[in-house]
């Protein structure tokens, strides 16, 4: 990790209402670095990937009452998301950072082809011409494995498995080569087997393009898969945060444990061995 972080969250506090959703919650996030955030339902990981992508007002009640969303730009300035005007947001959105939802046929139009929209992406933040964007299009479609790239290009989301729409939406995240993604439990509603190669996929991306990836789970396998540091949270707030091998082999917290417990494989490890990448849930990679 270099010394100053891409993106430097400070005492992040958001409401909906009186209901506090996260609570003074604060973190880093390396260039090139996979942060998992992992909790049970309504721990408020949704809410800070929203507030990250500052999406959160625009697309519910939620406030950001108070904190810092430092992103680190390339030239080495850094802008406070918190504090920065709507057009730099949408500078940032889909550019510097990119999302990834857990259920891509809500964000794919099935009125346009994956083509369409991943044209689409590539073109709102970059102008190209319609050859340039056709065949980087189809670079990324490439690149997400999807196959036959040059026939799926014309089909419409329906025409498409989860799987390959997951890899829609990783393609269209891609698309301005952004520095930051934040996938939302990307792969919880694919089959075990797919999960696995999306999980893959992503690893894969990491070291090709060395986006950060922020990683939003509930399932401690996943985590270990894929993660080289993991954020705890739990009812809104901070539980602990340590690398990926501490997390399994060292919890501090009862909080950790627990998740871990649920996971009696991964609970049982001595911390001896390196945990590269487990086998879990029956998804050796
Ligand atoms: N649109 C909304 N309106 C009102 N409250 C919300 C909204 N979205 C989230 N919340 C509340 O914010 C808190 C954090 O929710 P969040 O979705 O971030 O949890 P989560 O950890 O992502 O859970 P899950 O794993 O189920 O997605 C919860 O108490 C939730 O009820």
């Amino acid at each position: 990790m270099s010394e100053q972080p891409l993106l430097d969250v400070r005492g992040l506090t958001v409401k909906f209402g009186d209901s506090v959703a996260v609570d003074d919650l604060s973190f880093t996030l390396g260039a090139g670095e996979i942060l998992a955030i992992v909790g049970e339902s309504g721990s408020g990981k949704s809410v800070t990937a929203m507030s990250i992508m500052r999406l959160i007002e625009l697309s519910t009640t939620g406030k950001i009452i108070s904190g810092e969303i430092n992103l680190r730009q390339p030239d080495g300035s850094v802008i406070d998301l918190c504090r920065t005007s709507e057009s730099q947001l949408r500078r940032v959105r889909g550019n510097a950072i990119s999302m990834i939802f857990q259920e891509p046929l809500t964000c794919l139009n099935p009125l346009y082809t994956v083509g369409n929209q991943i044209i689409e992406a590539i073109t709102t933040h970059r102008p190209a011409s319609a050859k340039a964007a056709h065949d980087r299009c189809l670079e990324l479609m490439d690149m997400v494995r999807i196959p036959e790239a040059a026939r799926r290009i014309r089909q419409y989301p329906h025409e498409l498995s989860g799987g390959m729409r997951q890899r829609v939406m990783i393609a269209m995240a891609l698309a301005c080569e952004p520095r930051i993604i934040i996938a939302d439990e990307p792969t919880t509603a694919l089959d075990v087997t797919i999960q696995a190669q999306i999980l893959s996929l992503i690893l894969d991306l990491r070291d090709r393009i060395g986006a950060a990836v922020i990683f939003i789970t509930h399932d401690m396998g996943v985590v270990a898969e894929v993660a080289d540091r993991v954020l705890v949270m739990r009812r809104s707030k901070f539980v602990e945060e340590a690398s990926v091998m501490d997390i399994f082999s060292n919890p501090q917290e009862a909080y950790t444990k627990d998740l871990l417990a649920a996971v009696p494989r991964l609970g049982s490890m001595s911390g001896k061995t390196k945990p590269e990448r487990f086998v879990v849930s029956g998804a050796a990679l």
